[in-house]
C-alpha cells in the first residue's frame, strides 16, 4: 500500500509565457546596446542598459524555480500496518523573549504538540527551549503541563481538529445542547483554560521569584539573561503517568547557559542546544521543530510526515520534510506582502521538482542522523558503513565531552536503531545541563557539519543547503486543513525587519564559504537547485539596482533626459509590451492562487518597498560587516498582535496601515518617495517655462513622468507617510535625513 504519490503538475500555459517574457526581456537588451550605438546615449542609458539585464537574469533564475511543479499526496490511512514500526519524535520548539513572544503563545503552540495523534504516545515528547531565561515562561509551561492532563484527553475523545486552545475556543461557540455530556465537558474545559490564561496572564517575573515557596524559581534568581547556569526541568515526565488515558508526551524546560564571552548563536544555538538534549533524554531518531508561534492546527501531521519519511524505497528522495509557512488572523489582502500566497504555491512547489523544498526553519521533520551529518547510502555506503563503526574517541572530538551523548549518537549512527527502554527523563537533568553549557561546543563539529549551521541570520537555510549538498532531496508537505498556521509581521517596522534579516542571512551565505555554487561544484548540490538557492540569495543584490532604475527617473525629469526608448523606434512597443506582459502574467498567478486583485496590487507596491528598504539595508549591513565595521544581530520579531504597536486606538480598519519608526530602514524609500515628487514638480516647471518662452509643445518626457506617476503609486504608504501623525507618520529624524539625501542627490545631478 502506497504511503505516499509524487505527481507531477503540468504548466505548459505557463511555460510559453515564460519564455515569451523572455523573449522581450531579450529584444529590449537588443534595442536598448543598438540605441547606444547610435550614440544617442547618456549615463541614464548605460544604467539602464546594467539594470535590464540583471532584472534578466532574475526573470531566467525564476523560470528555472518554477519550470517544472510537483505535488506530493500521502496516504496515512494506509500506515495503519505500520503502526509498530513508526519513529519516535523528539519535538523541538525555541522561545527568545517573554514579551515580544508572549508566554502564552508558547503555551499554545505546545499544548498543541502534546494533543497530536500518534498511536503511541511514549514516542513523543516536546522540548522548549528559552533563550529569554523567563519565569514567566517556565511558570507558564508548568501550569499548560497541568492543563494538558484535561487538554489531550478532551481533545482525542471528541477528535478536536484544531488543538491549540485559544484557537478552538475562540473559532467554536459555545455548544447548544446544554446538559449532555459533551457540552459539560466543553463548559468545564473552558473554565479551566481560563483559569490557565488568567494565571499566566498575570504572573509577572517579580512575584514568581518572591513567592516561590516551593523554590521552583531558585534557579531564575540571579539569572540574567545573558548570563546564567543552564536550565533544565522536567515539567512532565510521562514514565510517571498513573491512570492510563492520562498519558501525553513528556514536557522539558531547557535554557541554555549564557554568558558574556560566548556567543549563543541564535536560533541556531538554541537549536543545538535542544537536539542535545533530547539525545541525552529521548534520544528519537525524527525531529520536528517549530517556532513558538506554530501551533499544530491538523492533528494528524506527524503521520501525513511519516507518509513522507518511510514512504520511499530510498530514502534519499526525502532526507527532510518541511511544511510550508502559512498564517492565521491574516491581515485582508496582505496590506505588508508578508503572506507569501504566490512564493509559496509558485517557487515552493517548483523546488519540489528539482532537489526539494528548502528547510524554512519551523515546521519540518528531521532525521537525527542527517542532523548529525551522516550522507545518503546511495552516495556514500562506505562512508556510512565508516560513520557506523566511528571510534569513541572519533565521535567525541565531532560531539563533545559527553559519554551519554556519544553513546546516543552511536545509535543514530548505526543502521538499526535498537528499540529503546523507556528511560526516567529526570535523572538525565545532569547530563542535559552539561550538554546545554556555553563552552560544550568548543572544539567539537556542533555549527558546522553537525546540527544547525552557525554564520547565518538564516540558519534555517543554510542548514538545509547543507542537507541538499550532501546529497539528500527533500519533500514539501502541504496537507489540508494546514498542518501548521504562525503569525505573520503586522505594522511597517516588524515587516520590513523581518526581510532584512532573511536578505541579510541570505547574502552571508552567498557570499562566505558555503557558497552554492562551491557547492554545486564539489559537493552534490544539483546545478539547478544551486540557481533556485540563488533566487533568494541575491535578494539583496538586487536592491541596488532596483535603486537605481527607480533613480532613473527622476533623474531624467530632473536634467530633461530620457532613459526610456523613444516612440520613433521599436525600443518603444518593446517596453509597453513588456510591462504590460510581466503585470498581467503576475495578476493572473493571484488569480490562479485564489487571490484578489487588492493582494495582487499590494504584492507588487511591497515588491518594491522592500526591495528598495530592507534589502538594500540588509546589502549595506552586509557590506559593513565585510569591511568590520558593524556586527549583524538577530532581531526576534514581535508577536503580540494586539499589544505589540503598543496603541489602544487600533481599530480593524487601520490594521493593515503601514506603521514607521525610527530605523535607518526607512530612510531609503522615504528619500525616494521625496524626490519623485519634488522631481515632477520641477520637471512640470521646466516644462512650463520651455512652452511659454518657445511655444513649443512638444514633451520629451512624457514617458519619464507616467514612470514617476507609477512610483508615486507603489510608494503611496511612504507618500501617506509623510503627511501622517503618530505611528503612522514617518519620524521626523527620519524624514530631516530623508531631505539631506535628497538636496545631495539633486546637487550631484547638476554637476557638470
Ligand atoms: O536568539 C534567538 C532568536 C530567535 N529564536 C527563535 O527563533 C524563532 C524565529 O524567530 P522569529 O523572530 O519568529 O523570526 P521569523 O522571521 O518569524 O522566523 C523565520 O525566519 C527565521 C530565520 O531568519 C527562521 O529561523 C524561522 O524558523 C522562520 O520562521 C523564534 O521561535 C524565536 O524564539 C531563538 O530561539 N533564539
Ligand atoms: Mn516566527
Amino acid at each position: 500500500m502506497k504511503l505516499q504519490e509524487r505527481v507531477i503538475l503540468p504548466r505548459t500555459a505557463w511555460k510559453l509565457a515564460d519564455i515569451f517574457i523572455l523573449c522581450l526581456l531579450f529584444a529590449l537588451l537588443s534595442c536598448r546596446v543598438a540605441s547606444l550605438g547610435d550614440g544617442g546615449a547618456g549615463a541614464a542609458s548605460v544604467a539602464a542598459l546594467v539594470c535590464e539585464a540583471w532584472f534578466t537574469f532574475v526573470w531566467i533564475l525564476n523560470m528555472n524555480i518554477k519550470w517544472n511543479p510537483v505535488r506530493f499526496h500521502t496516504y496515512p490511512e494506509n500506515l495503519s500496518q505500520r503502526m509498530d514500526e513508526l519513529p519516535a519524535v523528539d519535538m523541538l520548539v525555541t522561545t527568545a523573549d517573554p514579551e515580544l513572544e508572549p508566554p502564552l503563545m508558547t503555551v499554545n503552540t505546545v499544548l498543541s504538540l502534546l494533543a497530536v495523534d500518534y498511536p503511541d504516545v511514549d514516542k513523543l515528547a516536546c522540548y522548549v527551549s528559552d533563550d529569554g531565561c523567563s519565569p514567566a515562561t517556565c511558570y507558564a509551561l508548568r501550569e499548560a503541563a497541568w492543563f494538558a492532563r484535561l487538554w489531550v484527553p478532551f481533545c482525542k475523545r471528541h477528535d478536536v481538529r484544531v488543538r491549540a486552545p485559544i484557537i478552538y475556543f475562540a473559532s467554536r461557540l459555545e455548544p447548544e445542547l446544554a446538559g449532555d455530556t459533551f457540552s459539560d465537558e466543553w463548559t468545564f474545559i473552558k473554565s479551566e483554560y481560563d483559569k490557565l490564561v488568567s494565571r499566566i496572564e498575570s504572573a509577572d517575573e517579580g512575584s514568581l521569584l518572591r513567592h516561590d515557596d516551593a523554590g521552583e524559581f531558585t534557579e531564575f534568581m540571579e539569572a540574567e539573561r545573558t548570563d546564567h547556569p543552564a536550565i533544565v526541568k522536567v515539567l512532565w515526565d510521562n514514565s510517571k503517568s498513573s491512570r492510563t488515558g492520562e498519558a501525553f508526551p513528556h514536557l522539558v524546560y531547557v535554557s541554555s547557559e549564557k554568558s558574556r564571552k560566548h556567543h549563543h548563536h541564535y536560533k541556531a544555538g538554541a537549536m543545538n542546544v535542544l537536539a542535545r538534549v533530547s539525545a541525552v533524554m529521548t534520544n528519537a531518531p525524527i525531529i520536528l521543530n517549530v517556532d513558538c508561534d506554530m501551533f499544530v492546527n491538523n492533528s494528524q501531521v506527524v503521520l501525513h510526515a511519516m507518509c513522507l519519511l518511510l514512504g520511499f524505497d530510498d530514502e534519499t528522495c526525502s532526507g527532510f520534510v518541511q511544511v510550508p509557512q502559512r498564517f492565521y488572523g491574516k491581515l485582508k489582502d496582505d496590506p505588508f506582502g508578508n503572506q507569501m500566497e504566490v512564493l509559496r504555491e509558485k517557487l515552493l512547489g517548483g523546488l519540489s521538482g528539482l532537489q526539494g523544498i528548502f528547510y524554512l526553519g519551523t515546521g519540518c521533520f528531521h532525521r537525527r542522523k542527517i542532523i548529525y551529518g551522516v550522507a545518503p547510502s546511495s552516495f556514500a555506503a562506505v562512508k556510512h558503513e565508516r560513520e557506523g563503526s566511528l571510534s569513541y574517541e572519533d565521535l567525541r572530538t565531532k560531539f563533545g565531552a559527553s559519554v551519554e551523548l556519544v553513546e546516543s549518537t552511536r545509535n543514530i549512527y548505526s543502521r538499526e536503531i535498537p528499540p529503546k527502554p523507556m528511560v526516567n527523563i529526570s535523572s538525565c537533568i545532569q547530563v542535559a545541563k552539561q550538554v546545554s553549557s556555553c563552552n560544550y561546543e568548543t572544539g567539537t563539529h556542533w555549527g558546522q557539519e553537525i546540527g544547525w549551521s552557525y554564520g547565518s541570520m538564516a540558519e534555517d537555510i543554510l542548514t538545509g543547503q547543507r542537507i541538499h549538498s550532501a546529497g539528500w532531496k527533500s519533500t514539501l508537505l502541504d496537507t489540508n486543513p494546514p498542518a501548521f498556521l504562525g503569525c505573520a509581521p503586522t505594522g511597517g517596522p516588524a515587516s520590513l525587519t523581518q526581510y532584512k534579516r532573511w536578505a541579510t542571512g541570505v547574502l552571508e551565505i552567498l557570499l562566505g564559504q558555503n557558497c552554492p555554487i562551491i557547492a554545486t561544484i564539489f559537493k552534490r548540490l544539483q546545478f539547478r537547485q544551486c540557481l533556485a538557492y540563488l533566487v533568494f540569495y541575491v535578494w539583496s543584490m538586487r536592491a541596488p539596482f532596483e535603486l537605481c532604475y527607480a533613480l532613473l527617473g527622476p533623474f531624467c525629469l530632473f536634467r530633461n533626459h530620457s532613459f526610456l526608448l523613444k516612440a520613433s523606434n521599436h525600443g518603444f512597443s518593446i517596453q509597453l509590451a513588456l510591462f504590460l506582459s510581466y503585470n498581467i502574467y503576475n495578476f493572473l498567478e493571484y488569480m490562479e492562487c485564489g487571490l484578489s486583485s487588492r493582494t495582487w496590487w499590494n504584492n507588487m507596491r511591497m515588491q518594491r518597498i522592500i526591495s528598495i528598504s530592507s534589502w538594500f539595508v540588509a546589502f549595506l549591513s552586509v557590506v559593513l560587516k565585510a569591511i568590520g565595521l558593524s556586527k549583524i544581530v538577530f532581531e526576534v520579531k514581535s508577536k503580540d498582535k494586539s499589544t505589540s504597536d503598543g496603541d489602544p486606538s487600533t481599530h480593524e480598519n487601520t490594521l493593515g496601515w503601514f506603521t514607521f519608526d525610527s530605523s535607518p530602514v526607512f530612510i531609503p524609500m522615504t528619500s525616494l518617495a521625496i524626490l519623485n515628487i519634488v522631481t515632477i514638480a520641477i520637471g512640470v516647471w521646466h516644462h512650463a517655462t520651455f512652452w511659454m518662452t518657445t511655444g513649443n509643445h512638444d514633451c520629451q518626457n512624457i514617458g519619464e513622468f507616467v514612470y514617476c506617476g507609477l512610483m508615486i503609486l507603489y510608494f503611496w504608504p511612504f507618500i501617506k507617510g509623510l503627511v501622517g501623525r503618530g505611528r503612522y507618520g514617518i519620524p521626523w529624524s527620519v524624514k530631516l535625513k530623508a531631505w539631506v539625501i535628497v538636496v545631495d542627490f539633486l546637487q550631484l545631478c547638476r554637476g557638470d
